[in-house]
């Protein structure tokens, strides 16, 4: 120990041993300076241009089973600097065998369980390919990634610009609920943009100067969905729009395999990487899951009571409809489970949607309501259930849904409600994709009856009361709609029991039904052929139906319709029963996308009164009410589901003949004469409207009362006979006042308008400046990344809004002064002159005009500074 000390010693005391050591530093640094200064020479494009090609040589020899970190792929500086400050250094599976592929300019298809990192293995060559190629937001659009919901497409977004934040072009949002003509002005600014299928096409078709041409990366984000036939005529309008020479990467935990899939998007030999395909399951193996069977009316007590026993936990509830979402969200809110209820679906507002989304994302404990636009992709951190309230409509959607828990390295659980007549082929369907799910039971004492509650809510709110009738009846469809018939048996459904369940008194009546049930009997008549048989082989025909097959079915179905109109009349009797109780329903559309079919809908149900249907009379009640219902895709079906109904509780047709469609029509028609008596005798007064406030006051009447005094005065003197002259005078009198009143309220009205154009306008700014900072980033800029900060977007427009600046009202001046602040903040760190130099002006301007702006401050309270301005003014004047 001491003789190596003394070596040391000896060995750094040698000055020939140290003066080779310096010099050997020595031509060292005059050497990296001597580069240095070669290399300042040189513009910076040169020297990256050579640093692209180290990069681009090293390509071939990447090695996918020596990667266990991002460094270790040919990445450029920006982006292993970008993935390194967002925590991620050691690459996942699926990023490891894809990435290296990707960078080479190959195809990729890529399949990996839920929560494995798929999106940073399209990140990654996208940005290096934009960088490889030294994009700039001249260049157009280079990189297009299509996701297939709003929330998917913001997540990804939020990733690409933590990740590819030191890189300088620009990422774009583009997705639906938000302003076109405000996206058109900026898209041809995006390189690469984020975006939904509809979205997209719409730019396509409607923004003249968005060009794809010089497109050089195409991903599809949950490949197979966006491929399926949902999308199927979007995308191929896109793929039309599209450069067929360009590199594709597909990405999905459930990957399509179809060739006919990969040939709409003229694949060239494209690397097929399954990672998880020899995997024992296709689902995490940190995720435990488990099944309970639960008869349809339990499965809202089950809820709740599973909601009560969680209250500290993080859970994701799906639902098969919207609706449901809509009712049992609004019903738990009332219920007070004691943890906060949110919901997500596609009927809400934009604005609405990303603001459940990023609460969702902030809470610790929560429950999240959502239908399957949740089901795919979405991140939320630290979710501990997945409960599948319906079952999804196969193993996929499955494996998606419980793919929210459990992800990266997490553990999750995940619990499945099935109806007993779901469970055998659900489970069998999941075994076969290898999904280990457990049967769980429901511990009977713990379930809590919330039924009574609910029905106690419904008597107090006719709205609530119409939205679970819609929840009723959309399930129903929802069901019905489902492909596979073997798991999914609508008529199994104990129907009057699950209205009860949802707090209704009876069953809503499904009027669409009827409809169909007309065209059925008009169809049977018109072939006169025995479709009982048919129909009887259909109902066991094999599960998965195309459209053609289910209006076959339907058609089927006619003969047995037909057999059962024999109850149509002791139906109808109950049926008018319901109304006369008031539990009028309807089976209301809010889909906007469905209006246009439910007008017409309409239409034809105006014509034709069809009469109700009830399954059996002492279970189920079914009421009258006028629909203006939006499911009339799904005639067919519902229709089936009333045979079934009839047959489920025996009907018999010969005991009890239906009345024909024209009898009942005749009795309905009443001429309008008939109409004007009944109303006599009921001495109502027609045209009056008499309005009263809560404590019974009379507010309002109409026609208004006569206030002249020459009016009253007659009124009184009624013995006087008819004075032409004084009557003349009541009349002009009575103009007068009439005027006045008609004057007042025009005033009012105007300025009710002005007001609701001025809140418009003032919230359309808002939106504005809000989007537009959500939904453009430069890439390039650096600061915190943990939360978003809308003030760190630049303005892609910069320029032209300086120019446009000088001649900008006050009121937008201030807005738009915010956003530049929001911008100077950006461009600090960017360190272009050309970008800052807008922003000095900008700046110079802001400080001129604000300085007298400046509140004086008087040293006086609120009340006496009003005070003294009052009296300057009056001395002014
Ligand atoms: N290399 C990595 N290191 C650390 N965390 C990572 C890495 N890659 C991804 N993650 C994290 O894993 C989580 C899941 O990633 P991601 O959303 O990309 O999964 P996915 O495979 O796309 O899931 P899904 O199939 O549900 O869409 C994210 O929170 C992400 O931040």
């Amino acid at each position: 120990m001491g003789r190596s000390a003394g070596d040391l010693g000896s060995a750094e005391m040698d000055p020939v041993r140290s003066f080779e050591r310096w010099k050997k530093k020595y031509t060292r640094r005059t050497k990296w300076l001597r580069l240095q200064r070669k290399e300042r020479k040189r513009p910076e494009w040169q020297v990256e241009r050579e640093g692209i090609g180290r990069l681009v040589q090293r390509y071939p020899e990447i090695n996918a089973s020596e990667i266990q970190r991002f460094s270790d792929f040919p990445l450029s500086k920006k982006t292993l600097k970008g993935l390194q400050e967002a925590q991620y250094r050691m690459v996942t599976e699926i990023q490891r065998q894809t990435i290296g592929l990707a960078l080479q300019g190959k195809d990729v298809l890529g399949a990996a369980k839920t929560g494995s990192g798929k999106t940073l293995a399209f990140i990654v060559p996208a940005l290096e390919l934009l960088y490889r190629h030294q994009w700039t937001s001249a260049d157009g659009l280079g990189v297009l990634i299509i996701s297939p919901t709003r929330e998917l497409a913001y997540q990804t977004f939020k990733v690409l610009r933590k990740v590819g934040k030191n890189h300088e072009f620009s990422a774009g949002l583009i997705i639906g609920g938000k302003d076109l003509k405000e996206e058109s002005e900026r898209i041809h600014h995006i390189n690469m943009l984020i975006c939904t299928p509809g979205r997209l096409l719409q730019h396509m078709d409607e923004t003249s100067y968005f060009y794809a041409s010089d497109l050089q990366m195409l991903i599809l984000d949950e490949a197979d969905r966006i491929l399926d036939m949902g999308f199927a005529d979007t995308m191929n309008a896109i793929i039309e729009n599209l450069p067929k020479k360009r590199q594709t990467l597909l990405f999905s935990a459930t990957q399509t395999k179809s060739v006919k899939d990969l040939a709409r998007l003229s694949l060239k030999d494209p690397e097929y990487v399954w990672v998880h395909e020899k995997a024992k399951f296709s689902t995490p193996a940190t995720l435990d899951q488990n099944y309970v069977v639960c008869e349809l009316q339990q499965k809202v007590n089950m809820l709740y009571s599973f909601l009560r026993s969680h209250l500290k936990k993080k859970s994701i509830v799906f639902f098969a409809s919207c609706k449901e979402v809509q009712y049992l969200f609004r019903v738990f809110c009332k219920l007070q489970p004691g943890l906060p209820v949110l919901a997500l679906h596609g009927k809400q507002q934009q604005m609405k949607r990303m603001e459940v989304y990023t609460c969702f994302i902030r809470k610790k404990a929560a429950v999240l309501f959502a239908t399957d636009i949740a089901a795919r992709g979405l991140d939320f951190p630290a979710v501990n259930w997945v409960i599948q309230f319906d079952c999804p409509e196969d193993a996929n959607t499955y494996i998606h849904r419980v793919g929210r828990t459990a992800r990266y390295k997490e553990g999750g659980e995940a619990l499945l409600v099935l109806l007993p007549s779901e469970e055998k082929g659900m489970v069998e369907q999941l075994a076969q994709k290898k999904v280990p799910v457990s049967e769980i039971k429901i511990n009977p004492d713990k379930l809590s009856d919330i039924q009574k509650r609910m029905q106690a809510f419904l008597a107090q709110d006719q709205e609530l009361k119409e939205r679970a009738q819609r929840c009723f009846v959309s399930y129903l469809r929802s069901v019905y709609l489902m492909k596979n018939k073997e798991v999914f048996d609508v008529f199994k459904l104990p129907l009057a029991e699950y209205a009860l369940s949802l707090g209704l008194a009876m069953a809503p009546r499904v009027r669409f039904l009827q409809k169909v049930q007309k065209q059925l009997s008009a169809k049977k008549a018109a072939d006169g052929t025995d479709h009982l048989k048919e129909a009887e082989q259909n109902k066991n025909s094999p599960s998965s139906m195309n459209e053609e097959e289910v209006e076959k079915c339907g058609t089927n179905f006619s003969g047995k319709v037909s057999v059962n109109k024999a109850k149509k009349k002791e139906r109808r009797k109950e049926a008018e029963e319901c109304s006369a109780s008031s539990e009028g329903a309807e089976e209301s559309g809010e889909s906007e996308d469905e209006s246009k079919e439910v007008s017409e809908d309409e239409k034809e149900e105006k014509e034709v009164p069809v009469p109700s249907r009830v399954p059996n009379p002492n279970s189920v009640q079914f009421f009258e009410g006028d629909d203006d219902d939006d499911d009339d895709d799904d005639t067919e079906e519902l229709d089936l589901l009333t045979v079934k109904q009839r047959d489920v509780f025996g009907v018999e047709a010969k005991d009890n003949p239906a009345p024909s469609v024209s009898k009942s029509k005749m009795k309905k028609k009443t001429t309008k004469t008939q109409e004007a008596k009944k109303i006599l005798k009921k001495k109502f007064k027609v045209n009056t409207k008499i309005v009263f406030t809560e404590d019974g006051e009379l507010v309002q009447q109409w026609p208004p009362v006569q206030k002249s005094s020459l009016a009253q005065a007659d009124e009184e003197d009624d013995a006087s006979g008819i004075n032409l002259d004084k009557a003349k005078e009541i009349l002009r009198e009575e103009d007068k006042f009439d005027k006045e009143e008609y004057r007042k309220k025009v005033k009012e009205k105007h300025r009710e308008k002005r007001l609701k154009e001025k809140a418009a306008r003032r919230e359309a700014r808002n939106n504005n400046a809000q989007a537009e900072e959500e939904t453009v980033a430069f890439l390039a800029h650096s600061g915190s990344e943990e939360e978003f900060d809308p003030s760190t977007l630049p303005d892609p427009d910069k320029y032209k809004d300086s120019d446009e600046e000088q001649n900008s009202e006050s009121e937008d001046s201030y807005s738009e002064l915010e956003e530049k602040s929001g911008r100077k903040k950006r461009n600090y760190n960017n360190s272009t002159a050309a970008e800052e130099m807008p922003l000095k002006r900008k700046k110079a301007k802001f400080s001129q005009e604000e300085e007298p702006c400046l509140p004086l401050d008087t040293g006086l309270s609120l009340a006496e500074d009003e005070e003294l301005v009052l009296h300057l003014l009056n001395s002014r004047s």
